[in-house]
C-alpha cells in the first residue's frame, strides 16, 4: 500500500469529519479525505492501473448490496491519505463520546412482521426450492440534533478491538458507519484471505451461559448448515483465481462483543496476481450466502419481496484497493446510515429450513447491539 507519511491513529480519528473515509483494523488505521476523482467502477472491467497516475494511488469506498439494481458503488481516489497503526487500544483508553439522545425509534418491519417474513421464507426453504436466505430488518432512530458520525465511529472503535470498523461517505451527504467482524477478501501480492462468518449465538454477561452459548453454536446442525453454504460459495468463487486454496474442515468460533459466530478462514495463492485485484475478487465473491442466500438469485429475489426497505449499502462491502491490486474488503454489516438527525440501523440473519422465526428475531436484536452500544442506547430492539 502506498502511504503519505505515517500518521497517529488517534489524531486521524479526532480529525474525522463527515465525508471522510476511515477503516480501522487490528493492523492499521486508514484515513482518507477529499476526492481527487471518482472511480467509475462498473464491475469486472476495472484495472488497478487506472490508479497509476493518481497522486494517491489507492481507491477507497463502498459497494452496495445489489450491484445491478442498487445504488452505484462509491469508490474514490482521495486527495489525502494517512495510514497509521491500530487505533483500538488507545481509543479504548479515552472516554466514550456522547452521540445524543434518541427521540423516536421505528422498527421496519415491526418485530412480529419480521417473524412472519421468516415464517414465509421457510416455505421455499422446506420445499427445497431454496437452501438459505438472509432476511434483515432496520431500526430508524430520530434525534433532536445532528448526529456526528465521528462520535459513533469513536465508540465503535473503542468497543470492537477485532474486525473492521469503518465510516464511509454515501451519496446525499449520508455516512455509513459500522464494525464488521467479517472479511470478504484481502489480497496482498499472490496471497488471498477470506473469512466468511455465518451461524450466530448471543453473548451473555454470565460466563457460564456465554460459554454454553458458544458450545451450543459449535454443535448446532442448523448453524453448521448455514455456515457450510457460505464456505462452499466462497471456495467456488475463489477457485478460478487460485492455484492453491486452504479450507479448514470445520468452522471455528469467531466472537464479537455482541455475538458469537462461526467463522472459517480460507487462504489461497493466486494463479495470476496481475490479472485480478482485491476489488475484482470482492465483486466475484459478493454477495456471499452470508448476506444473501443460496442459490444467490432466488435468494436475492426473496429478499426483495420480503424486506420492506432497500438495503442500499448494508450487506455490501467497504474497503480499499491500491494500484498494485492489493486491498482489503469487509462485509458491510453491523452498520448504520447516518443522515443529519437520523440513523438507520440494519441487522439480518441467515435462515435455513431448520430455523425458528422467534430465534431469528432475537438474533437480529443481538446484532443491533453493536451499534446501540456505541450510541449509548440500552433497549430491546
Ligand atoms: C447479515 C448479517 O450478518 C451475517 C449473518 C450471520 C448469520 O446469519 O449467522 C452471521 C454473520 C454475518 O455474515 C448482519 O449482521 O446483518
Amino acid at each position: 500500500m502506498s502511504r503519505q507519511g505515517v500518521a497517529d491513529p488517534v489524531r486521524a480519528l479526532a480529525d474525522y469529519r463527515r465525508g471522510d473515509f476511515l477503516f480501522a483494523t487490528q493492523q492499521r488505521t486508514l484515513f482518507a479525505r477529499g476526492v481527487e476523482r471518482e472511480v467509475p467502477f462498473t464491475g469486472g472491467s476495472w484495472r488497478p492501473s487506472d490508479l497509476d497516475d493518481a497522486a494517491t494511488p489507492l481507491a477507497v469506498g463502498v459497494l452496495p448490496f445489489d450491484l445491478t439494481t442498487g445504488p452505484a458503488p462509491r469508490l474514490v481516489v482521495p486527495r489525502e491519505l494517512r495510514v497509521a497503526g491500530p487505533a483500538h487500544e488507545r481509543v479504548r483508553a479515552l472516554p466514550s463520546r456522547d452521540v445524543g439522545v434518541p427521540e423516536r425509534l421505528v422498527a421496519v418491519p415491526e418485530q412480529d412482521k419480521h417473524v412472519d417474513a421468516v415464517a414465509r421464507a421457510l416455505i421455499p426453504l422446506r420445499d427445497g426450492v431454496l437452501r438459505k436466505v438472509v432476511l434483515a430488518r432496520v431500526l430508524d432512530i430520530a434525534f433532536a440534533t445532528d448526529v456526528d458520525p465521528a462520535r459513533v465511529l469513536h465508540n465503535l472503535i473503542a468497543d470492537n478491538p477485532d474486525g473492521f470498523t469503518y465510516a464511509a461517505a454515501l451519496p446525499g451527504g449520508r455516512t455509513l458507519v459500522g464494525a464488521s467482524p467479517e472479511l470478504l477478501v484481502r489480497r496482498y501480492g499472490t496471497h488471498v484471505v477470506a473469512h466468511p462468518h455465518a451461524g450466530t449465538a448471543p453473548r451473555s454477561t454470565d460466563p457460564d451461559v456465554d460459554e454454553a452459548n458458544a458450545r451450543g453454536l459449535l454443535a448446532s446442525a442448523k448453524d453448521k448448515t448455514e455456515h457450510a453454504l457460505v464456505v462452499e460459495a466462497v471456495v467456488e468463487a475463489l477457485r478460478p483465481f487460485c492455484r492453491t486454496l486452504d479450507v479448514p474442515s470445520a468452522p471455528s468460533l469467531a466472537p464479537t462483543p455482541a455475538v458469537w459466530h462461526l467463522g472459517t478462514e480460507i487462504t489461497g495463492e493466486l494463479t495470476e496476481p496481475d490479472e485480478v485485484s482485491a476489488l475484482e475478487l470482492a465483486t466475484a465473491l459478493h454477495p456471499t450466502p452470508a448476506v444473501c442466500g443460496t442459490p444467490t438469485n432466488a435468494a436475492r429475489e426473496l429478499v426483495g419481496e420480503l424486506e420492506p426497505f432497500d438495503r442500499d449499502y448494508y450487506a455490501g462491502a467497504v474497503g480499499w484497493v491500491d494500484a498494485a491490486g492489493d486491498g482489503e474488503w469487509a462485509v458491510a454489516i453491523r452498520c448504520a446510515e447516518i443522515a443529519d438527525r437520523s440513523m438507520r440501523l440494519y441487522a439480518g440473519g441467515g435462515i435455513v429450513a431448520a430455523s425458528d422465526p422467534d430465534a431469528e428475531l432475537r438474533e437480529t436484536s443481538a446484532k443491533f447491539n453493536t451499534l446501540l452500544q456505541a450510541m449509548g442506547v440500552d433497549l430491546d430492539p
